[in-house]
């Protein structure tokens, strides 16, 4: 197993309530309600550690709601390297309809730090760095870190000599491109905002994936939902499409699509593989609420019926 260490700067509490018909501008009632530890760092640690990973967790965590974490991280079996800032950690609000089965979430721009805060984390990441083999960074910034966190963090990983696996959005994004990345995972919708056209055709996600690439990413993988995804790599593009699932909740799909890249990586898979693995680690995820996933032999049967096929573009 690969030596690996996730960063997480922007964790979240993850409160999933479950509502029978949500409407707008009513009143709602919610049927049950759970808090889990989350946020895209969070999950993909908790994902990597369900199928045998030893996962070093670093980053941010308020100290006034840090015991949620540190249970999860106990149980888990995560090792908890992540620093504590005063104040709160956020807590996002996930909404599922269990009429429709819609999710809708209200995530938080999350706590304000300064720069020691990030100082504090790369210390720990320095304390990590012999022998670090793939290096995951994952998730929003909080307020107060430069937009140019990720693209100094993916520096600083490939100084070590890791892979690199960005999984961000925005600003963050944009200024890490042109550090090479291995891997980015942004969903359709966070790949328009970046590039500023509306991507309607898996054709269209599949050339701006490629022109991306082209600027220095390793791999870039675009999750489109129901979909599936288009992932282009050296081995060429793929459209990668699920079955048709049950869903329980969208949430820390990606996540854990993620995660299942950072798996077959760790195998030594290659693209094709490990696209449908990573898809089947996804499906796995929609049958759950909060960072769960089912035994590794049912993410591999999920995974068997995922299609690929290559695309022309
Ligand atoms: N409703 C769905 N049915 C089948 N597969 C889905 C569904 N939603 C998501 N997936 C799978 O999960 C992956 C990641 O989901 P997506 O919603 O695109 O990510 P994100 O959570 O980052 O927005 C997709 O590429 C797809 O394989
Ligand atoms: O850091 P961001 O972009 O605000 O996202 C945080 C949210 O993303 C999640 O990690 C879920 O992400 P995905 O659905 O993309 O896998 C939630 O746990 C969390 O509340």
């Amino acid at each position: 197993m690969s030596r690996l260490v996730v960063v997480s700067l922007n964790a979240a509490v993850d409160q999933t309530v479950q509502v029978a018909d949500f409407r707008l501008e009513a009143v709602n009632r919610v049927v049950s309600s759970r808090d889990d530890a989350g946020g895209k760092g969070v999950n993909v640690a908790s994902f990597l550690a369900h199928v045998g990973h030893e996962v070093v967790l670093t980053g941010l965590l308020g100290d006034a709601n840090a015991a949620l974490f540190a249970r999860h991280f106990a149980a888990a079996g995560i090792t908890d390297a992540c620093v504590r800032v005063p104040g709160a950690t956020r807590t996002n609000l996930k909404i599922i309809d269990t009429l429709s089965g819609a999710v809708t979430d209200l995530n938080y721009p999350g706590l304000s730090v300064g720069p020691d805060a990030l100082d504090a984390v790369k210390a720990r990441l320095e304390e990590r760095a012999s022998g670090l083999e793939i290096l995951v960074l994952s998730g929003s910034l909080p307020r107060g870190l430069p937009e140019t966190t990720y693209a100094e963090l993916t520096a600083w990983g490939h100084h070590r000599g890791a892979l690199v696996v960005l999984d961000a959005s925005g600003a963050a994004l944009a200024a890490a491109l042109d550090a090479g990345p291995d891997l980015i995972k942004p969903n359709r919708a966070e790949l328009e905002e970046l590039l500023g056209v509306p991507l309607p055709t898996a054709q269209a996600v599949a050339a701006a994936a490629q022109r991306l690439r082209a600027r220095g990413v390793g791999r870039v993988v675009v999750s489109m939902g129901a979909e599936g995804a288009v992932v282009c790599d050296p081995e060429g593009v793929f459209l990668v499409e699920p079955p048709s699932v049950a869903v329980v909740s969208t949430v820390g799909a990606g996540d854990a699509m993620v995660a299942g890249f950072v798996h077959a990586q760790g195998l030594g898979m290659g693209g094709e593989a490990a696209a449908r693995l990573a898809t089947g680690f996804s499906l796995g995820a929609l049958g759950e609420i909060g960072p769960r996933l089912p035994a590794l032999a049912r993410i591999e049967a999920l995974a068997a019926q995922v299609s690929v096929g290559v695309l022309a573009v």
